[in-house]
């Protein structure tokens, strides 16, 4: 058995110490040396101060009237003069040698004057990345430091804790996986197989998406380990799933990914498993695995029953941004995914977008051409159309990464701002013959993301399928012909260019759109790192989750009466006293109905004000509970 539990040092965390620090306003972040844990604390709080300096000018900026803006749109349209459009491609076109990656800005209409206005923004942005890589508390709401960046370069990381655990982390993933993969880790000898043979993910959002992307995007055909996601609390989706591996549960590794360890979907998804297994006479803990933070209800549960291993998941990397942290290289090294390769893919592109001068950084100028693209307040949509069906789930992906750092109410100093930006797409040419007809005619409210990959198929296998013309120069024709038929119309677009689908490429797109993220939250002048939103849904949900056994207590009973007393919405709201739920009240009932937990006495679902209600089972126990 793996047992990795040392990465769980007993350290307290950061946030843990923050109230016992003192705020300094020290800028001379560069002069520091961390012989010590206590002055590691004092170098991110001071650090922290530092960050507040860019904060400052970012906000003193984003202040600056926007009117350059308009002008600018107004009094230039697309340039649409080949030669002229040409000299723009080129002027503006941004490479990266070592990874193969390109960037084309030129059909995205900024101006000169427009760029210059916002070189003060991108330097104040610049200025707050630097402090954030070097540990500034970035996320003020949560005191959180924010360290995805180090995850690809540990040497990045401001001191020599984080450093190991980050490479201590890795190393235990790169060793688990290869013991898994050579058969030294073995399923409970019931399995037929005599190794693990499949793996069912289980976990949501940042949780998920990364894992899920990254398996669809490099997993080969032929996998040492298959993957499989259960991502939701969809009882017929965990059913489906489990189904799919039928008698090959026995060889399935299961791993329960959860940064925070107790979201309700998650838990939900394990219990099922655990249930699926309990009932096929197989032990759990021998197959699972847990990917969380220390000392999490997950990472408790996991050690206190025993599971095989358990990974850490680090208070300083989001949800969001963790698929380079044992949340998403795990799933990758079973599958056999290089995923040292995909470190340094990130690590290029990270280093790349270090540069200062924004034509020669691909994140600040993806910023760019969000912020000239949708006016800086999100007003037009990004659809994100990769022409390669492996990078299929690369939108849903971006779709949480841009949404849900940048989807904010507040601003920095509290203004209300609703910022965004809309993330959607699928594939081309697949969305050709679906929506694009909308794009190029219907209603102006998007710019288009194309991701371009060069190489069609591996070396050898090309045919022409007639005179002269391969079925990826189809392919090709699409997505020029598309961006063409796009622009002509007005609609700006961003293209990336990839050489080829590689774990390199992969970890240096998500580097690309992580930092760009990162960037344009500070040009908007937001936090990027925090998701404040996302609790009031869950709240709301724990509430009717509440309400739906308060609801079960009065139908209870009024069933356990002699004879059964069927209840009206209006008497069941009462008694629970809810009169103002009684909508919810009904939506309660029509579920449990639909389920065969209600009886429907009288009426029907379909007219609420008609129904009565009772239970088919009466349980005395509980009335005296
Ligand atoms: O990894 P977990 O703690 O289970 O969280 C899973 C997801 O839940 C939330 O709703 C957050 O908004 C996401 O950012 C997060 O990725």
């Amino acid at each position: 058995m793996a047992s990795i539990s040392g990465i769980f040092s007993s350290s307290p965390t950061l946030k843990s110490q923050k109230p016992l620090l003192k705020p300094t306003n020290s800028l001379r972040r560069d002069s520091f040396t961390f012989p010590t844990r206590s002055r590691l604390f004092d170098r991110s709080f001071s650090l922290g101060s530092t960050h507040s300096v860019a904060r400052e000018i970012s906000a003193e900026l984003s202040k600056t009237d926007d009117g350059v803006l308009k002008e600018a749109k107004k009094k230039k349209g697309l340039e649409k003069d080949p030669r002229a459009l040409w000299d723009r491609y080129v002027d503006w076109f941004y490479q990266h040698k070592d990874l193969g990656l390109f960037l084309d800005v030129s059909r995205v209409g900024f101006t000169g004057e427009f760029v210059a206005e916002m070189e003060p923004r991108f330097q104040a942005a610049f200025q707050a990345m630097e402090e954030l890589e070097k540990g500034a508390i970035a996320n003020p709401d949560e005191g959180r430091m924010v360290g995805h960046y180090w995850l690809r370069n540990s040497q990045l990381a401001p001191n020599s804790f984080l450093r190991s655990q980050i490479d201590k982390t890795l190393d235990a993933v790169c060793k688990f996986a290869d013991d898994v993969i050579s058969g030294k880790i073995k399923p409970p000898p019931s399995s037929a197989e005599g190794r693990f043979t499949q793996i069912l993910s289980v976990g949501i959002g940042g949780s998920a998406l990364g894992p899920q992307f990254v398996a669809e995007a490099l997993a080969p055909d032929n996998p040492p380990l298959k993957i499989r996601f259960i991502d939701n609390t969809d009882p017929a989706g965990i059913d489906h799933q489990i189904a799919q591996l039928g008698s090959e549960l026995a060889s399935t590794l299961v791993i329960v990914i959860s940064k925070s360890g107790g979201t309700p979907e998650t838990r939900n998804g394990l219990l099922e498993v655990q249930k699926a297994f309990r009932e096929a006479g197989l032990e759990f803990a021998k197959q699972g695995v847990a990917v969380t933070q220390e000392n999490s209800l997950l990472d408790n549960t996991a050690r206190i029953e025993g599971w095989l291993a358990r990974f850490p998941m680090f208070d300083w990397v989001g949800g969001r941004t963790s698929e380079m942290s044992a949340v998403g290289l795990l799933p990758a090294a079973l599958q056999g995914i290089d995923i040292r390769e995909m470190l340094s893919g990130a690590s290029l592109m990270d280093e790349a977008n270090r540069i200062t001068v924004v034509r020669n950084n691909p994140a600040a100028l993806l910023a760019l051409c969000w912020y000239w693209a949708s006016d800086g307040i999100g007003s037009k949509d990004m659809v994100v159309l990769p022409y390669k069906d492996s990078l299929l789930l690369f939108s849903r992906y971006l779709q949480q990464l841009v949404m849900e750092s940048l989807g904010k109410e507040f601003d920095l100093d509290g203004n209300r701002v609703n910022q965004g930006l809309t993330v959607y797409g699928n594939k081309g040419s697949t969305d050709q013959h679906a929506y694009i007809q909308q794009l190029r005619e219907g209603v102006h409210n998007f710019f288009a993301t194309f991701i371009e990959v060069l190489r069609d198929r591996p070396p050898g296998h090309d045919w022409e399928l007639e005179p002269g013309v391969t079925c990826g120069d189809y392919l090709f024709g699409m997505l020029q012909g598309t961006r063409s038929a796009l622009y002509a119309n007005d609609r700006e677009s961003v293209t990336v260019t990839v050489q080829e689908v590689t774990p390199r490429s992969v970890g240096a797109l998500i580097a690309l759109y992580e930092r760009a993220v990162g960037i344009y939250a500070s040009l908007v002048h937001i936090n990027a790192y925090h998701q404040p939103g996302v609790e009031a849904g869950k709240k709301a949900a724990g509430e009717v989750l509440a309400l739906q056994k308060r609801v079960l207590a009065v139908l209870n009973e009024a069933s356990c009466k002699e004879p059964v007393e069927p209840l009206t919405l209006d008497e069941v709201a009462d008694r629970c006293h809810a009169p103002g739920d009684i909508e919810m009240i009904y939506k309660i009932i029509a579920h449990m109905a639909a389920n065969d937990r209600a009886l429907i006495a009288e009426g029907s679902c379909g007219s609420p004000r008609s129904i009565k209600v009772f239970l088919g089972e009466c349980n005395v126990d509980e009335l005296y509970a």
